[in-house]
C-alpha cells in the first residue's frame, strides 16, 4: 500500500517575525530546528521508513528535511529538489509585516490576499529587493511575479504527476518536505477538497501528515502522526 508523508518546514525566521515570505529564502529558527528534529524522532519512533524524498529549492524545507532525516538515521536517502514544491509566491507583499499590512489595507483585503483561492496578491515590482529572478537556483525557470493558491496548484500538480506519483505507484514510501501552500495543493488533490474548503485548511509546521493510499493513489486514510 503506497505511503506518503507530508512535512511542512519548521518555524522560519519570517514566520516568527510575521512577514509574508513566499519565494524569499529565509532560514529556520532555533524553534524550527527543534520542530524538524522532533518530526524526525517521531517518524523513527512510530516506524515510518521513507525510501525517497522530495523537497523545494528553499532552505527552510531542505534544512527541515535534513534535520528530520538525521534523526531517523536516513541522511543517505535520495532527495530530489524542485522549484515546483516552493511556497506560493507572495508577489508585492513579500517582506511586509502581516499585521502592519492589515492595519494599512484592512482585515478583509489581507484575508483575500492570504486565503482566497484565485485572487493573487499584487505583483512584485521588477526592482524589488526581494526579486528572485537572478538567483542561480532559478536559472531557466520563469520566476512568477505573484501567485494565487490556484496558480500554485497549477505548478505543483504536473510535478506530482510526472515525478512523485509514479514512485508511489512503484511501491516506494515517499517523504515530501515543503510549504504551507504547496502542501495545501497536494492535500486538495489527494483528499478531493473543494476550492472553498482548501483555503481554510491550516497545515502546522513540523507535523508529519501520513497518507495511506490505494493503488490508484486515492486516500484511504490521512492523519497527523502525533495523533496516532
Ligand atoms: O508567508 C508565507 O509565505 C505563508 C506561509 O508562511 O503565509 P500564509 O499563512 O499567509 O500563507
Amino acid at each position: 500500500m503506497p505511503q506518503l508523508i507530508l512535512l511542512r518546514h519548521g518555524q522560519s525566521q519570517w514566520n516568527l517575525e510575521n512577514r509574508f515570505t513566499g519565494w524569499w529564502d529565509v532560514d529556520v529558527t532555533d524553534k524550527g530546528v527543534q520542530e524538524a528534529r522532533e518530526a524526525g524522532r517521531l517518524m523513527k519512533e512510530k516506524g515510518i521508513h521513507p525510501e525517497l524524498c522530495f523537497t523545494s529549492l528553499q532552505t527552510r524545507a531542505i534544512k527541515t528535511l535534513n534535520l528530520a532525516l538525521e534523526e531517523m538515521d536516513r541522511l543517505w536517502l535520495p532527495v530530489e529538489k524542485n522549484y515546483r514544491l516552493n511556497e506560493r509566491h507572495y508577489g508585492g507583499l513579500t517582506g511586509l509585516n502581516k499585521q502592519e499590512t492589515r492595519e494599512k489595507h484592512g482585515d478583509e483585503q489581507v484575508h483575500i490576499w492570504r486565503r482566497s483561492f484565485d485572487t493573487p496578491p499584487p505583483p512584485m515590482a521588477a526592482d524589488s529587493e526581494y526579486q528572485m529572478t537572478t538567483d542561480p537556483r532559478y536559472a531557466g525557470i520563469e520566476v512568477p511575479a505573484t501567485e494565487s493558491l490556484k496558480d500554485t496548484i497549477a505548478r505543483v500538480l504536473p510535478y506530482w504527476k510526472s515525478r512523485i506519483a509514479p514512485e508511489l505507484q512503484n511501491g516506494k514510501r515517499v517523504l515530501i518536505s515543503a510549504h504551507g501552500n504547496s502542501l495545501r495543493a497536494l492535500v486538495k488533490h489527494l483528499s478531493g477538497i473543494s476550492d472553498d474548503e482548501i483555503t481554510g485548511l491550516e497545515i502546522p509546521t513540523g507535523q508529519p501528515i501520513i497518507y495511506e493510499l490505494d493503488d490508484s493513489l486515492k486516500e484511504i486514510e490521512r492523519y497527523y502522526l502525533s495523533e496516532k
